[in-house]
């Protein structure tokens, strides 16, 4: 299925954002941790945070977390260190994504794990049992995942935990947001230079509310700064939010968008600035990377972006996609061969009549280069169902904002 989506002209409406599916997964885990008799409220229902629901509420000791990397990584940890035989698989691509550094130190730490195909990837085979502790040494220029997943285990463990992060340490806010919640469950831990500390502790069981998803508020972002008349309510994000996403506020500016906070949210407006070139390492969100990259490009802002390395290794080759389906809009973008860096300078080739933008199982390539339309006076996205993975309702959420979907059988 194929969806052609055509931009209104003028832009003024209040979206409820989904809730954050970095929070719900972790939330549900700190609630198993804890053995919680509370509900969580408002809880994620997109795909991501159903894979980890539904692994709780298995009778089975076969997991499959689909296209989940925060389910794969924060279960292993998790069923590493409970009693019983586990299996956890995922889809295609889950098991091209390395999971060994996790591993490895779950396996030092005296875990029992085997992989069931290729040596250093899902899917794995569990034989879970109490951990001890003590300190280990994970580096953290992969993915910070390798690091939430163990923190989360650590006040479990007799010894504690010492973690010595080694080599750079990449989306760190993530780790923050841990840290964080992990607080709000009565842990403490201690992130002293490249060591984090967590000694042996009880989480104590709390109710939660999980606020909004900044993530997903980026794409109304960049839809706004292509919009000349654009004033929009986005509902449940939080002023002091743990999520490092939130920077959006910070950078959107460059891009022509203001922020207002307001008690339940963000309004926020078009303005008339514009950054002359947009320079930013996205080492700390690299989920908004493809938010902005595809919004320079279409407000016609060159760009240098660093910080960039993970993305090869998320739902798809981040970068790959980027430059495959801006080139069929005809954007032509640079990359250095070690894939840390993207850059535009403005350099155009003509663009694919009724271009159809590939959408390679993620969620992101759909949503961020949905604001295509808006330049372009319609753009068509292939698989637009993608979007369940973080943001069901991304599409209702459109129409309701006056966009028109046409549905296309292909
Ligand atoms: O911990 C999390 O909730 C996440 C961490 C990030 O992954 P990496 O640490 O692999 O960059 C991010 O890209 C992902 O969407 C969610
Ligand atoms: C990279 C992402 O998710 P995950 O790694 O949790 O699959 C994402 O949502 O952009």
């Amino acid at each position: 299925m194929q969806y052609k989506i055509f931009p209104p002209e003028k832009l003024q409406t209040t979206i409820t954002l989904p809730p954050s599916k970095s929070i719900s997964n972790r939330v549900l885990i700190l609630n198993a941790l804890s053995c919680s008799p509370y509900p969580i409220e408002n809880l994620s229902n997109c795909e991501d945070t159903q894979v980890l629901i539904d692994a709780f509420n298995s009778d089975s000791n076969v997991f499959d977390v689909k296209g989940a990397g925060t389910a794969m990584r924060f279960l292993t940890a998790f069923l590493a260190e409970m009693e019983g035989e586990w299996i956890i698989r995922g889809n295609n691509r889950m098991h091209e994504r390395p999971i060994y550094p996790l591993v490895n130190t779950l396996i030092a730490l005296g875990a029992e794990i085997e992989y069931l195909e290729k040596e250093g990837y899902p899917p794995l085979k569990i034989k879970g049992k109490h951990l001890g502790g003590g300190e280990v040494y994970l580096s953290g220029n992969m993915s910070s995942q390798f690091v939430s997943a163990l923190l989360m285990i650590a006040p479990k463990m007799d010894n504690g935990l010492i973690i010595h992060l080694e080599n750079e340490v990449i989306s760190k806010p993530y780790i923050h947001l841990t840290l964080g919640l992990m607080e709000k469950y009565g842990v403490k831990a201690k992130w002293e230079g490249k060591d984090i500390t967590v000694k042996h502790q009880e989480y104590v069981p709390t109710p939660i509310k999980v606020e909004a998803d900044w993530s997903a508020a980026s794409y109304w972002y960049s839809i706004a700064s292509l919009i000349p008349e654009a004033e929009v309510t986005l509902l449940g994000l939080n002023r002091n939010s743990l999520q490092g996403d939130s920077n959006l506020v910070n950078l959107f500016p460059d891009l022509g968008v203001s922020t207002e906070f307001i008690p339940d949210g963000v309004i926020i407006r078009k303005t008339k600035k514009s950054a002359k070139k947009f320079f930013h390492d996205f080492v700390n969100e690299p989920d908004l990377a493809q938010t902005f990259v595809v919004a320079c490009c279409l407000l016609n802002v060159p760009f240098l972006f660093s910080g960039v390395q993970s993305l090869k290794i998320k739902e798809t080759d981040r970068i790959n996609a980027l430059k495959t389906e801006l080139l069929k809009l005809g954007y032509v973008l640079k990359d250095d061969n070690e894939y840390r860096m993207l850059e535009w300078d403005k350099e155009r080739c003509f663009p694919q009549k009724n271009a159809v933008i590939e959408t390679y199982n993620d969620h992101r390539m759909a949503m961020s280069f949905a604001p295509a339309c808006i330049p372009f006076e319609s753009v068509i996205i292939d698989n637009p169902g993608v979007v369940a993975k973080s943001y069901p309702k991304f599409w209702d959420d459109l129409k309701k904002a006056g966009f028109t979907i046409e549905e296309k059988k292909n």
